[in-house]
């Protein structure tokens, strides 16, 4: 294993995040949390084809008598619904699914997602094991505890704070990842970089080409060091009642490309890069920050093959309507992560419409 990072909320179980080549066939460890005898294992078509049966088998070598069953979604964004969270839902229920059971979340985040948030709510909820294949799960949406699903009106919209009982990321998984699907989980490794670690960001201007060429070193630090930011801040403040709402710069921008376009266009990772471009812009637009800076972030994410600008056809208005039903909105109106620099990220109140629509174009 190359490391172990432990997330320890007050008043919260404190979960391990265990990160190495071959964890998936490690029963000891897959099992360690696992209470009951009835386990769902929750996949995409995409995934389980590689990694579902052989994770199968060996938890049925772990627990031997035990109850197993795997449910597949398809695979993308346009999965994480209402209508296949009834089907885990229903998949839980057809399995005779106790309290103790646990669901197993092999997947990228869309599937991390949907069987958190599955598993939040059965019975008022159950233990959730996540098994992220995709580098984006990894570094991100495996940790932190938030479940949910999109709703036409916008993303994650419907959910519920479930923090994990484990993390197991098996790096291996990464060989069998689209390269579309690996430049998009490194935008939300740019993003640690971008809020809280300048000397990260120097760090990844410097591996770009390991890290695109999925070098095992490379990989494994730049997952280890997400990881451990996020863990941090969500130890400090689980429920996002303040800094926790760092994590998501770039994501009002983000959020309201991916629902404008009807969950099917720019993939998570790609909406974010955009919107982390825009978020930087508008912060040189506000003299809150250099445009140098912008531009420095810009040409990282370009350098992971990551799109920086609006696509074509995005209407801004209908965008800046979409951003008004963000959930860091209150009855005050929007706040939006924005930052004084690389590595030094802050929420700003009170941005005027004119601002936004600005940098939308
Ligand atoms: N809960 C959180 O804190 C959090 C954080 C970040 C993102 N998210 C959510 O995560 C989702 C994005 O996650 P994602 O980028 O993993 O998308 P995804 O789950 O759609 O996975 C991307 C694609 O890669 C495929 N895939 C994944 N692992 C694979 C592997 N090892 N081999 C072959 N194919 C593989 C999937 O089937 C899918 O087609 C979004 O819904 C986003 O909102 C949540
Ligand atoms: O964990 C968080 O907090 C994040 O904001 C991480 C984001 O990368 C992630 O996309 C998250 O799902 C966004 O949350 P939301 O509350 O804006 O839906
Ligand atoms: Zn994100």
């Amino acid at each position: 294993m190359t490391a172990t990072v432990v997330v320890d909320v007050d008043g919260g179980a404190p979960y391990r995040i265990d990160i190495g080549a071959g964890l998936l066939g490690d029963g000891a460890r897959l099992t360690g949390r696992w209470r009951g005898r009835h386990a769902l294992i929750v996949s995409d078509a995409h995934v389980a084809p590689h990694y579902a049966e052989a994770l199968a088998a060996t938890l049925r070598d772990a627990r031997p008598g035990a109850r197993i069953a795997t449910h597949v979604i398809e695979a993308g964004e346009a999965s994480k619904t209402l209508a296949n969270f009834s089907g885990v839902i229903d998949a839980l229920a057809t399995h005779g699914a106790t309290r103790d059971a646990c669901v197993y979340a092999l997947g990228g985040g869309v599937v991390g997602d949907l069987a958190g948030f599955a598993a939040a709510c059965w019975m008022r909820g159950i233990d959730c094991v996540q098994l992220p294949t995709s580098l984006l799960a990894m570094v991100d949406s495996s940790v932190g505890g938030k479940t949910a699903v999109d709703i036409p009106a916008g993303k994650n919209l419907v959910g519920a704070f479930h923090p994990p009982r484990a993390v197991l990321i098996d790096t291996a998984t990464l060989a069998t990842l689209p390269p579309r699907e690996l430049r998009a989980g490194l935008a939300e490794v740019v993003k640690y970089g971008a809020i809280f670690d300048a000397a990260f960001l120097d760090w990844l201007e410097a591996n770009a080409d390991a890290l695109l060429a999925l070098d095992d070193a490379a990989i494994a630090y730049a997952i280890a060091a997400s990881c451990r930011h996020k863990a941090a801040v969500v130890e400090r403040d689980p429920f996002e009642h303040g800094e926790r709402a760092l994590l998501n710069f770039g994501h009002t921008f983000g959020h309201a490309i991916e629902a404008e376009q009807g969950f099917g266009g720019l993939v998570h990772g790609e909406a974010v890069a955009v919107g982390m471009v825009l978020a930087a812009r508008l912060s040189a637009r506000l003299g809150l920050a250099a445009e140098v800076d912008a531009m420095r972030l810009s040409r990282l994410l370009e350098r992971f093959g990551l799109p920086v600008a609006l696509p074509a056809g995005l209407d801004a208005d209908a965008l800046l309507a979409r951003m008004q039903l963000d959930k860091k909105a209150d009855a005050r109106g929007l706040r939006l992560v924005l930052w004084d620099g690389i590595g030094r990220a802050r929420i700003v109140a009170g941005v005027a419409a004119a601002d936004i629509r600005a940098v939308l174009g």
